[in-house]
């Protein structure tokens, strides 16, 4: 049996899914069913968008995927991922016995009593934002949430601050580079454009020298100060390999350092945007978490996160006034501030999380290349093909869920037969997103602690479109009235 191709020839086709690539996609499973061979040239890429399938090559846990494209089927290479570019090989787009070791090495900075601890961290730097905004003005909150991201991984895994030089140079690199960055990614000769002297190329290479000698002299720093801390790069400087006992390269810290900084911040922040968006438009919603805060952290609140002391968050109003709100800098008091004893009962938070995830899954599409030829979807593939899952398409399918362009956190408290897959914002199996709790716990605490002294209400009505390039961004900013709650 054949398996059918996105229809209306192959040219056009790739134009629409260059313009828009998930329209495009939702439009392929739609008229193909569970299984459509994609317009790309060069190796043969299938839309999979069952998930009974999607779980069977994830979770494999033997020699038959592997990540990126490749001719090789030596699973132990790592095939061409377009982050490669600015990662290397740290844990996201490295293979085999190199990702073997680092993340046995990397995983216990994500074990659940270390998230635990970062909990605090967590709140006291949301309250922290909540603390540079004024009551009745306009904030561009994918800006801050962007900010307060990169401040909560920086601090938690680095055990460095958000003022530092390094964390200003991956905000700048993101937001100038993001569309290099995906050069390749469903277009092989466009890597080629990395070798002519293109301005976007000329930039990627500058900001790229500057951030790798700010990641150089962290390391140098830590290393002179004995490297005996908790923090990730410690832990990085400390390890020997078992067998030579000697320590990791230098070029290996920093490719584990920038994946970390980069994969840990970008795509929560994509996370808290859309959830903030979505109890703005849903201001049902949004009351039925508040009421759930006032329940779990007692209704005693300081108005708009009001601080006493220290200093605050610089931020990025997006025009307005300010009108009470009162701070005076530095971390809050308290005040019923969120704590991780309280994550169990944040239900609703966690749902608002979830349900913000299913709409707008911050790693919109998931790849692998099959080793052996093996049937999916009943068809027989060739080695060598590409399996695309789309965590955006597969949310949205109304075969797993009811009203599916509807945001519903209620639909995660109640019961459902759906399959474990139709749902994969992290992706699953051995390759599982290493951030998956520290994610969840990071979103939920700084949803609680912001949705407690801070009511938001979108400040235009024009729609915001998502914009997938390699995390699904929101496509505009996202303008949001915020008013604080008195106690
Ligand atoms: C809402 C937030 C996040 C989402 C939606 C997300 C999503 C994902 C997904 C889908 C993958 C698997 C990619 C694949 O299989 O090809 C992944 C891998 C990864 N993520 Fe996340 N992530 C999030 C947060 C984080 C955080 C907070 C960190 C670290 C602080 C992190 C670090 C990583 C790393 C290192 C990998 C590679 C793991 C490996 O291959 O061993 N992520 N993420």
């Amino acid at each position: 049996m054949t398996v059918p191709r996105a229809p209306g020839g192959r040219l056009n086709a790739l134009r629409e899914m260059r313009r828009d690539p998930l329209g495009f996609l939702t439009q392929v499973r739609r008229d193909c069913g569970m299984i459509a061979q994609l317009p790309t040239p060069g190796p043969r890429h299938y839309l999979v968008s069952d998930p009974a399938e999607i779980q069977r090559a994830l979770t494999a846990t033997g020699r038959e995927f592997a990540k990126g494209q490749s001719r090789s089927k030596d699973p132990d290479q790592p095939g061409f991922q377009p982050l490669q570019r600015i990662l290397g090989q740290g844990l996201l787009t490295s293979a085999g016995p190199l990702w073997r070791r680092q993340r046995r090495l990397i995983q216990p900075m994500f074990h659940h009593a270390r998230i635990a601890e970062y909990c605090d961290v967590f709140a006291r730097l949301a309250a922290r934002t909540g603390a540079g905004w004024r009551d009745g003005e306009v904030r561009e909150v994918h800006t801050d949430m962007t900010e307060l991201t990169l401040a909560i991984v920086a601090r938690t895994v680095f055990d460095i601050d958000l003022d530092a030089a390094i964390v200003a140079q991956i905000r700048q690199w993101l937001g100038e580079n993001m569309a290099t960055a995906r050069r390749g990614a469903d277009l092989p000769w466009m890597r080629f454009l990395d070798l002519l002297p293109l301005p976007s190329t000329r930039r990627w290479n500058a900001d790229r020298r500057k951030l790798d000698g700010m990641v150089h002299d962290l390391i140098a720093d830590r290393r002179a100060a004995g490297g005996s801390g908790s923090d990730l790069l410690s832990l990085l400087l400390a390890a020997r390999d078992a067998e030579t006992g000697e320590a990791m390269p230098d070029s290996q810290v920093r490719d584990e350092a920038v994946t970390l900084l980069l994969a840990g911040h970008e795509t929560t922040a994509n996370a808290l945007a859309w959830s903030l968006h979505l109890l703005g438009t849903h201001p049902d919603a949004q009351a039925r978490l508040r009421a759930e805060l006032d329940e779990v952290l007692g209704a005693d609140r300081e108005p708009g996160g009001q601080t006493t002391g220290g200093h605050a968050a610089g931020g990025h109003a997006a025009g307005g006034h300010a009108a009470g709100g009162e701070t005076t800098g530095g971390e809050t008091t308290g005040g019923g501030r969120p704590g991780a004893a309280d994550l169990p009962r944040l239900r609703y938070a966690l749902a608002v999380v979830r349900e913000a995830m299913r709409l707008y899954p911050p790693a919109w599409v998931v790849a692998r290349r099959m080793l052996a030829s093996r049937e999916v979807c009943g068809r027989r593939l060739p080695a060598g093909s590409m399996l695309v899952f789309s965590s955006w398409v597969v949310h949205r399918d109304p075969t797993w869920w009811p009203e599916p362009e509807s945001f519903r956190p209620e639909r995660w408290l109640e019961t459902s037969d759906r399959p474990r897959y139709a749902y994969f914002p992290f992706g699953g199996g051995p390759r599982q997103c290493i951030g998956n709790g520290f994610a969840e716990s990071e979103a939920v605490m700084a949803l609680a602690t912001l949705c407690r002294s801070w009511s938001f209400a979108p400040a235009s009505t024009d729609p915001i479109p998502p914009r997938p390039l390699i995390t699904l961004r929101p496509g505009s900013a996202v303008p949001m009235l915020v008013r604080s709650i008195g106690p």
